[in-house]
């Protein structure tokens, strides 16, 4: 008898799932394993949202392993350490695993294919399990990334996506291999109120009534913020409940310009992950550095509290932080527009806001996040870096009618629209009536620390 050991990390799902059918097309056994891994909570990326999500996801892939036979083997610590236990334990020939594009996870990758060399068994890493494409599968003349979207986009909608597999039908896994016990999701402390239901069943469902119902409207209604007119499959592609070729490839099938959009969004997962497997230390450091003279530290802090805790006086900026806070998810425009105002109009540094959305996003993401915060700070692949969005202009056109704003900043449920979206404009007596502070910061002088600060003016 030959085993296998899989190894699921941000692909925590059994439809779509390359490495685990190639595992159980070369071994007779496969064990599959996940690792809570220690160096991911060290470096401060354990949050709690993320980890309530994770522990639906661990909850529905057990499930669905001994629906077919088998079960999820769990162990906490350092990866190499673990696997490498396990291989030995259950005398595994080899490791399956998909690859992923950070430094955490090439340096993890390295060191594991390292140790099991060094015991006689092989690493399998398999591409194209967590984004449609594989970095580096399409590329421009002559570089190894591509840094604007557009052309990347044209490329990468005509490249030819592996088929989809389908789930196998049974799993057999070998006597033995102990497992901790599952985490439990209820009961988790600083957990979103409004937190999403994680798995891949959950994820399959959610992406079938998308694209029966939701996908229809979609480009026409995908940045109207109180429309919440988006998939919402994010939390799912980020821990791979959910398989992006197969939302790629599913929603083509679909068809329409509704369809058309959505994919191109998803495209821009695949951009930026192409970015930072390229240039993996941009998850913190400037993609294209602008000598900006960012506020941070003390000097900031107040504000970006008042940030953090949406009592910025902007209301729309408020709705957004505090949805944030709820539901550990935050409306696309509402990022854009939240992430603009704290880099551009407090002018405070992109990676103390980044380190914030990491804290509270349920689909927090190193690509994604980072290199949107880039993107909005302007240090990053945005062709124009010194757009600056109007709060008030964004909420009249995002949220006309108010609603956004009513849901999120009930002070103001009473104040219609469009004096909602600039209360300080009421009259002194009336303003009063209202608990809402006034803006932290003037748009002009907000344009004018911006304009100050970046280098490059
Ligand atoms: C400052 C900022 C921070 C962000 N942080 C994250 C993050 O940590 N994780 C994350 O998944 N997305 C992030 N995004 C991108 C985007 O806001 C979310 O993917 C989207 O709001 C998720 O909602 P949805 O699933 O309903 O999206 P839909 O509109 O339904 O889009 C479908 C999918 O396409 C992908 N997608 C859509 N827009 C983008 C984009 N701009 N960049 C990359 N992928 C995209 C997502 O996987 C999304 O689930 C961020 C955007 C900004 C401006």
């Amino acid at each position: 008898m030959n085993v296998a050991v899989v190894l699921f990390t941000s692909d925590l799902r059994l439809h779509d799932h390359p490495p685990l059918r190639a595992a159980l097309s070369s071994c007779d056994r496969v064990v599959p394993l996940f690792v809570r891994d220690r160096a991911v909570d060290a470096a401060g990326f354990a949050a709690p949202n993320r980890l309530a999500f994770l522990a639906d996801c661990l909850a529905d892939l057990d499930a669905a392993l001994r629906d077919r036979g088998g079960r999820l083997v769990l162990r906490s610590g350092d990866v190499t350490r673990e696997v490498c236990a396990l291989v030995r334990e259950c005398d595994a020939d080899e490791v399956h695993m998909a690859a992923g594009v950070s430094n955490h996870a090439r340096a993890r990758e390295e060191r594991l294919r390292a140790a099991l060399e060094a015991e006689g068994r092989r690493l399998y890493v398999h591409e194209a399990v967590i984004t449609a494409a594989a970095p580096g599968a399409v590329l421009p003349a002559s570089s190894d990334h591509f840094a604007v979207f557009t052309p990347y986009f044209r490329r990468w909608a005509d490249l030819p996506l592996r088929p989809v597999l389908a789930a196998p039908r049974t799993v057999p896994v070998p006597d033995g291999p102990g497992s901790e016990p599952l985490p439990r999701r209820s009961g988790a402390a600083g957990v979103s109120p409004g937190l999403a239901a994680g798995g891949e069943r959950e994820a399959r469902a959610l992406l079938t009534r998308w694209l029966r119902s939701g996908a229809a409207r979609y480009e026409e209604a995908h940045d109207d913020l109180a429309g919440d007119a988006t998939s919402r499959l994010s939390p799912h592609l980020h821990f791979g409940t959910l398989s992006a070729t197969e939302a790629v490839q599913r929603a083509r099938a679909a068809g329409g310009t509704g369809t058309d959009a959505f994919v191109r969004q998803l495209c821009w997962r695949d951009f930026h992950h192409q970015v930072l497997a390229a240039r993996p230390d941009c998850a913190w450091r400037d993609y294209r550095a602008r000598g900006d003279r960012w506020r941070s530290g003390r000097d900031a802090e107040e504000e970006t509290e008042a940030w953090k805790e949406g009592r910025t006086g902007y209301p729309v900026v408020d709705a957004a932080m505090r949805q944030l806070r709820h539901e550990g998810w935050m409306h696309n425009r509402g990022r854009l527009l939240a992430a603009s105002f704290l880099t551009k109009t407090l002018y405070v540094d992109w990676r103390i806001g980044a380190r914030h959305f990491l804290d509270l996003l349920v689909d927090g993401d190193l690509a994604n996040n980072q290199l949107n915060w880039q993107w909005v700070a302007g240090t990053g692949t945005d062709t124009r870096p010194n757009r600056v969005l109007n709060p008030v202009r964004q909420g009249l056109r995002f949220d006309p009618e108010g609603r956004y704003v009513h849901r999120w900043v009930p002070e103001l449920a009473r104040l219609p629209a469009p004096q909602v979206h600039e209360p300080w404009r009421l009259p002194e007596a009336e303003r009063a009536r209202y608990d809402y502070p006034a803006p932290l910061i003037g748009l002009a002088d907000g344009l004018d620390r911006f304009r100050r600060g970046r280098g490059s003016e």
